[in-house]
C-alpha cells in the first residue's frame, strides 16, 4: 500500500483523522474542512502509526475510492478505537460491490463528494459520541476485568462467587467448583490460582474426561523410560508440571473408580510415582478439582469414592448458571458482542430489543461458553447493525405472535435435545452416548461444539 495521507485536526477546534491509504486521490485540504473542524495534512504511515498508539482523535475521515478497497481493509484492521467516516465519488460501477461491502462492514456513515459540510459536521459529532461511548465502555470492561480475574458480571450470584473466590485463594487447602457445563468453572480456578501466594508458579489445566481411561495413569503421574512398548522417554506427568503451583483438575467425576484411588494415594502422600518406576517424587501443588455432575450423587451411587470425595471437598465453589444471573446476560452479551465486532470489522453495532429479549427467556443450558458461540456467530455472519434473535439462532417470542423457525434453529435444537438426553442416559460418558446417537465420539464433539455443549 502506498503512504496514506492524514489529515489532523488543530487545537481549539474539535480533531478528526482523515485517511486517504494508497494515496490514489488528492487529501482533503484544510479548506475544506467542516465547520467546527480544523484539519491539517499529514502524510506518511509512520506519523499514523504513531498517532494511532499514542493519544488520539476519536474520529476520522476515510478516503474509499474504487481502487484503493484493499489498501483501505488492511489500514482500518490496525485502526481500533476511531470511528471511521467514508468519504466516496458518486457510484460509477466500477468496482461498486468492494466497494459498498466495505463501507457496511467498516464504517459509520458514509458521504458522497463534494460532501454537505454541514452534514459531514453532525456526522463527525455523531461519530466521536459513540467513539468517546465505546472507549468508556472499553476502559471500564478492562478495569472490570483486571480486577475479577477476566470473572464478569454483577449478579449477586457473581459478586458472592467474587468473595468465595477470594477468601478460597488465601487458603491452601484443596477446593471442588461444582457448576454446569461452560459456566465459568475454569476461569474460576485461573481466578484462584492467580490471587494465591502460587501466582508465580505453573497453572495446568486437565480434562479428566477427555484422555482415554488406559492414559489417565500415564498423563496424570508421567513414566519412566521403558515403562511401556513405545515409551522411548522418561515423561512428567502433569501434576509434576504443576509443581510449585496449582492444577486443575476437570470433570474429576469422570475418573474411573481405579484412577480415583491412585489420586487420592498422591494426595494424601502429596508424591507421585511414575508409571514404570520406584521413585517416590514430592510435589508441592495446589489441586482445584472441577465437576459439572452432582458429586455427593454419585458417592450415593457407587461411582464416586467417599474417601475421595471429601478430601477433594475441603472448599467448595458453587457457580450459579448463567439463566440465574440476571442482568449479567445482556452485560456478557454486549461485552462479546463489542470484542469481536471490532475483531471481525463487522457492521454490527447491538441488538434489537427483541433479541435482547431472547437472550433474557433463553435457557442457557451450554451457559458462558454457548453466549460467546452464538454472540461470535452473529457478529461473523451479522449483516445489519442491530441483531435480531434469528441472528443469534434464538426465537422471538415477540407478544403471542410466534415467529417462524428457521430449519437451521430447529435442527439446532433437535440436535440439542437428542444430545442432552444421550449424554444424560450415558452419565455423560461421550462414547456410549456417541453410539446411542449412531455418530462417530468426534462427530459428537464437533456437533458439541458447534452447539456450545460440553461434555
Ligand atoms: N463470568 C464470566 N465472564 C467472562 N467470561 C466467562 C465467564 N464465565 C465463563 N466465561 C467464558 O466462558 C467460556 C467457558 O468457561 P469455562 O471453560 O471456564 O467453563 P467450564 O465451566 O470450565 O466449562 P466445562 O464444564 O465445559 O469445562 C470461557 O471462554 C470463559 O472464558
Amino acid at each position: 500500500m502506498g503512504a496514506p495521507t492524514l489529515v489532523r485536526a488543530v487545537a481549539g477546534l474539535r480533531s478528526a483523522l482523515s485517511v486517504h491509504p494508497g494515496k490514489t486521490t488528492p487529501a482533503l485540504q484544510p479548506s475544506a474542512a467542516p465547520p467546527g473542524w480544523d484539519l491539517t495534512p499529514v502524510e506518511d504511515w509512520s506519523a499514523i502509526e504513531r498517532l494511532l498508539t499514542g493519544e488520539h482523535p476519536p474520529v476520522g475521515l476515510v478516503r474509499v475510492t474504487a481502487e484503493n478497497v484493499e489498501a483501505c481493509q488492511r489500514f482500518l484492521a490496525g485502526g481500533a478505537g476511531v470511528e471511521w467516516l467514508a468519504l466516496c465519488d458518486p457510484p460509477d460501477g466500477h468496482n461498486q460491490d468492494a466497494v459498498e461491502a466495505l463501507l457496511a462492514s467498516a464504517f459509520y456513515d458514509f458521504h458522497t463528494l463534494p460532501a454537505d459540510p454541514e452534514r459531514l459536521a453532525v456526522s463527525l459529532g455523531h461519530a466521536a459520541g459513540m467513539a468517546q461511548l465505546r472507549r468508556h465502555t472499553r476502559s471500564r470492561q478492562a478495569e472490570l476485568t483486571a480486577d475479577t480475574g477476566g470473572i464478569l458480571g454483577d449478579s449477586p450470584g457473581i459478586q458472592a462467587l467474587r468473595r468465595d473466590l477470594a477468601k478460597v485463594a488465601r487458603c491452601p487447602a484443596t477446593v471442588l467448583i461444582h457448576g454446569e457445563s461452560g459456566s465459568g468453572k475454569e476461569l474460576a480456578a485461573q481466578a484462584i490460582h492467580h490471587a494465591s501466594p502460587r501466582r508465580d508458579g505453573p497453572f495446568v489445566a486437565v480434562n479428566c474426561g477427555a484422555i482415554p481411561a488406559n492414559l489417565v495413569q500415564t498423563e496424570l503421574f508421567g513414566h519412566e523410560r521403558g515403562a511401556f512398548t513405545g515409551a522411548q522417554q522418561r515423561r512428567c506427568g502433569h501434576l509434576e508440571r504443576a509443581q510449585g503451583g496449582t492444577i486443575l483438575l476437570d470433570e474429576v467425576g469422570e475418573l474411573t473408580l481405579e484412577h480415583q484411588v491412585n489420586l487420592l494415594r498422591v494426595l494424601e502422600d502429596r508424591a507421585v510415582t511414575r508409571v514404570g518406576g520406584t521413585e517416590r517424587i514430592p510435589v508441592d501443588v495446589r489441586v482445584i478439582a472441577a465437576t459439572h455432575v452432582d458429586l455427593a450423587a454419585a458417592v450415593e451411587s457407587g461411582h464416586f469414592r467417599e474417601d475421595l470425595y471429601y478430601r477433594l471437598n475441603v472448599l467448595h465453589i458453587e457457580l450459579p448458571p448463567l439463566r440465574e444471573r440476571g442482568n449479567d446476560i445482556e452485560r456478557l452479551a454486549h461485552v462479546f458482542l463489542e470484542r469481536f465486532r471490532s475483531a471481525y470489522l463487522s457492521p454490527v453495532r447491538g441488538f434489537t430489543s427483541q433479541a435482547l429479549g431472547a437472550l433474557r427467556r433463553h435457557s442457557w443450558p451450554g451457559n458462558v461458553r454457548e453466549l460467546i458461540n452464538r454472540i461470535q456467530r452473529a457478529v461473523a455472519m451479522g449483516q445489519r447493525a442491530l441483531l435480531s434473535p434469528g441472528d443469534l439462532g434464538l426465537e422471538a417470542r415477540l407478544g403471542t405472535v410466534r415467529q417462524a423457525e428457521t430449519l437451521d434453529d430447529a435442527r439446532a435444537r433437535a440436535e440439542r435435545a437428542a444430545i442432552l438426553g444421550a449424554l444424560a442416559r450415558c452419565e455423560r460418558n461421550v462414547s456410549r452416548a456417541a453410539r446411542e446417537l449412531d455418530i462417530s465420539r468426534v462427530t459428537l464433539y464437533r456437533i458439541m461444539h458447534r452447539l456450545g455443549l460440553r461434555p
